[in-house]
C-alpha cells in the first residue's frame, strides 16, 4: 500500500478567471480506494478530470505509476489514451443499441487485442461483476445497477493500473446504491485496483475509502482515513459536512479546558493547534448519552422534541451549551420536556483548528 501510485503536486485548475482547483496535491498508494469528497463546485470533478487527461491544468504536476503525465514546468502533457488508466462516469457512458459483450469489448478493440484475448478478457470481467449470464443482451434492456456493472466491467476489461471514478452510483436508488457500495468495495479489494472516487455524498465516501480527501473551493481541507475524518475533524466546515455535529463556541483555557461562550466548562481534546482565541468544539451527535458517565463532560438540559427517525432517534436537547442535537438507538425513548444530563466524553469533543 506504500508504493505511490498516483503523486498530485500543487494542480491547479483554471477555467478562464476563476481557479477551479487551487494548488491541491495528494498521493495514492498501490491498491488504496482514496475518495475526493466536497460539495458541488468544490474541484472534486475537475481533479479526477485532470488526473484523466481530460482537463487541461495550469500548474502543478500529476505523475502515475512514477510516469510524468502532467507538468507545468517540464511543459509535459501525456494524452488520455496514453496514460494506462480508466474511468467510470455517473452516466454510465454505455451504448444502448449494443449487447453487453460489446460494450465491454468496445476498448479492447479499439486497442487491438486480438479476438482470443478479446473474449478472455471480457468474459473475465463480466464475471467479476456476476453479469456474463447476460453478454448477449441488448444494453438498453438492462436495469440501472445492471447497466453500471457493465460500465464496471468495461472499465476493468483492460486491467488498467488506475480507475478513476467519477459519482458512479449517484443516479441509482438508495437501496441499489447501497447494494453496488458494498460490492464495489469488494471488488476494488479482491482485483487490487488503485483508485480515486468522486462523490459529494460524505456517507458512501466513509464507508468505501481507505482514506478520504474533503475538498472545499479548489483547496483541501482535511486529509484522512474515514475514522480520522469523522473522529478528529480539523475544521468547521469538515465537522459539519461529514456527518453530523453540534458546533460549541468558546475559547481554549489550557490544560484541555474549553470555556463555552455560556460559561460552561468542558474538557476537550485537541488534536490540531486552534488559529484564534475564539474557536469552537464539535461533539457528534452520536456520541452523547443522556445519562451521567463516569469521566465525562455533564451538561444538564431538557428535551424539546424528538424526532423517531426508525433505525435512531433524534433529540433536539436544550442545555446550557446550547440547542444539541443527539442520536440515540430507537430503544427507551424518553418523552418531549424530559429533563436529561447530556453527556460526552473528552475524547469526542474535539477543538476545532479553523
Ligand atoms: N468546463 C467548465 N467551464 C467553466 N467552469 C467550469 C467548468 N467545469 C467546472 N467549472 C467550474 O469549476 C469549479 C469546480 O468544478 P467541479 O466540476 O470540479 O466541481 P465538483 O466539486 O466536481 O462539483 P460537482 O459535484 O457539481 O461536479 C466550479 O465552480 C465549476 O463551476
Amino acid at each position: 500500500m506504500n508504493e505511490t501510485r498516483i503523486e498530485v503536486k500543487d494542480l491547479v485548475v483554471r477555467y478562464g478567471d476563476q481557479v477551479a482547483v487551487n494548488g491541491v496535491s495528494f498521493s495514492v498508494g498501490r491498491g488504496e480506494h482514496l475518495t475526493l469528497l466536497g460539495p458541488s463546485g468544490c474541484g472534486k470533478t475537475t481533479t479526477l478530470r485532470a488526473i484523466a487527461g481530460l482537463e487541461q491544468p495550469s500548474g502543478g504536476s500529476i505523475r502515475v505509476d512514477g510516469r510524468t503525465m502532467y507538468d507545468a514546468a517540464g511543459r509535459t502533457n501525456v494524452q488520455t489514451e496514453q496514460r494506462g488508466v480508466s474511468m467510470v462516469f455517473q452516466s454510465y457512458a454505455i451504448w444502448p443499441h449494443m449487447s453487453v459483450f460489446d460494450n465491454v469489448a468496445y476498448g479492447l478493440r479499439v486497442r487491438k487485442q486480438s479476438q482470443d484475448d478479446i473474449k478472455a478478457n471480457v468474459e473475465r470481467a463480466l464475471d467479476l461483476v456476476q453479469m456474463r449470464h447476460l453478454a448477449e443482451r441488448g444494453a438498453s434492456k438492462l436495469s440501472g445497477g445492471q447497466q453500471q456493472r457493465v460500465a464496471l466491467a468495461r472499465a476493468i476489461a483492460f486491467s488498467p493500473t488506475v480507475v478513476l471514478f467519477d459519482e458512479p452510483l449517484s443516479n441509482l436508488d438508495a437501496k441499489l446504491r447501497a447494494e453496488m457500495r458494498v460490492e464495489l468495495r469488494e471488488l476494488q479489494r479482491r482485483l487490487g485496483i488503485t483508485s480515486v472516487y468522486v462523490t459529494h455524498d460524505q456517507e458512501e465516501a466513509l464507508a468505501i475509502s481507505d482514506r478520504v480527501i474533503v475538498m472545499n473551493v479548489g483547496v483541501i481541507e482535511q486529509i484522512g482515513t474515514p475514522e480520522e475524518i469523522y473522529n478528529r475533524p480539523r475544521s468547521r466546515f469538515v465537522a459539519d459536512f461529514v456527518g453530523s455535529a453540534n458546533l460549541i463556541k468558546g475559547r481554549p483555557a489550557g490544560d484541555g479546558t474549553f470555556v463555552t461562550e455560556g460559561g460552561t466548562s468542558l474538557k476537550v481534546m485537541a488534536p490540531h493547534t486552534p488559529h484564534g482565541k475564539e474557536t469552537e468544539v464539535a461533539v457528534r451527535t452520536a456520541y452523547i448519552g443522556l445519562e451521567p458517565q463516569a469521566g465525562e463532560n455533564h451538561v444538564p438540559g431538557k428535551v424539546r422534541q424528538r424526532l423517531f427517525h426508525g433505525d435512531f432517534v433524534q433529540y433536539v436537547v436544550d442545555s446550557g451549551v446550547g440547542a444539541m442535537i443527539v442520536r440515540r438507538p430507537p430503544t427507551n425513548l424518553l418523552p418531549e420536556g424530559a429533563d436529561v444530563t447530556l453527556s460526552f466524553s473528552p475524547e469526542h469533543c474535539v477543538l476545532l483548528e479553523v
